[in-house]
């Protein structure tokens, strides 16, 4: 953490920069630990990586607020009058130290992430990202070196095929079965939402949808690189997503190149999935092998 010009860096470059830095901690845990315990495992890395990211943080960037999924009460669902700092705050980094936690936890499976996101309040009414990153520590780029993707992605050329979804291997949406039938479309199923929705931004697939829970900091820096490729982003209703909110449950997103987006609202809405008026944490389906 002493390279020089870090302090220099703008929010954009310092995101990219803490998604690599904190693969760097992620991959030697692997190897050094081993997969014979996958939970002690899962647990080092979300500390060793959430440690990594607060520090950093605090020394480059000490006057904005961090909601990290590791810290304590983050999940917690603050009332008026009460709440952490970053709900008064301008500018919040929300993070993801380790998103795809079990894969992390699997021998040989490259689908995990790191998840890099600035929220600051003067981008709209409800504020917005304003710089995202999402690092695959695990795949490599061409020249060999690691996998971030920020948000100047270019949007990839669009395919006349049947639509490919990414869905949870684990906790797929209770109704991706029937949307999968009314759009003739495949489902493909992986772990990780950073993965996933770098997944849709390279054009490995066209969309990727959940429902059934999720938190802010698990779309939040997704999010940020899809927008910035130019795709489609929101709540499975068509509404927008909103962070740094009060309650950080953020259950359902879609994210689909822009063309699909309308189709794809339209077939999940025909599915019958009860909307979300709100946060409500819904049931998952079956999970995929
Ligand atoms: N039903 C649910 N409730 C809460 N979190 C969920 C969820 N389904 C998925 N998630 C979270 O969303 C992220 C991506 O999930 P998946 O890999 O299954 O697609 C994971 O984050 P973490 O790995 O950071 O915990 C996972 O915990
Ligand atoms: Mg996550």
């Amino acid at each position: 953490m002493t390279q020089d010009g870090t302090g220099q860096l703008d929010d954009q470059a310092f995101a990219e920069w803490l998604a690599e830095r904190a693969g760097e901690t992620l991959t030697p845990l692997r190897a050094q630990r081993g997969f014979a315990d996958p939970a002690a495992l899962k647990d080092a890395g979300d500390r060793a990586s959430h440690e990594l990211m607060t520090t950093a943080l605090a020394r480059w960037r000490p006057a904005d607020a961090v909601l990290s999924e590791e810290e304590a009460d983050a999940r917690r669902a603050w009332t008026a009058g009460e709440g952490p700092a970053r709900l008064s705050a301008d500018r919040v980094w929300i993070i993801d130290p380790l998103d795809g936690t079990r894969e992390f936890s699997e021998a040989g499976r490259t689908d995990w992430a790191v998840h890099v996101a600035l929220w600051q309040r003067s981008a709209g009414p409800d504020g917005g990202l304003v710089a995202g990153a999402v690092g695959m520590p695990a795949r490599t780029t061409l020249d060999g070196g690691p996998l971030v993707l920020g948000n100047r992605c270019p949007t990839p050329p669009a395919v006349d095929a049947p639509p490919r979804i990414a869905v949870s291997r684990s906790r797929p949406p209770a109704f991706v079965g029937e949307l999968v039938d009314l759009l003739d479309a495949r489902a493909v199923p992986m772990g990780s939402a950073g993965v996933k929705v770098c997944a849709v931004v390279t054009g490995e697939v066209d969309a990727y949808v959940h429902a059934g829970g999720q938190y802010e900091w698990d779309s939040a820096a997704p999010v940020a690189v899809a927008l910035g490729a130019g795709m489609h982003a929101s709540r499975i209703d068509g509404s927008p997503l909103r962070y740094n909110r009060a309650d950080p449950r953020l259950p359902d997103l879609l994210v689909c190149r822009p063309e699909l987006a309308e189709r794809l609202l339209d077939a999940i809405a025909r599915t019958g999935v009860e909307m979300p008026a709100s946060t409500v944490t819904g049931s998952a389906g079956k999970a995929f092998g």
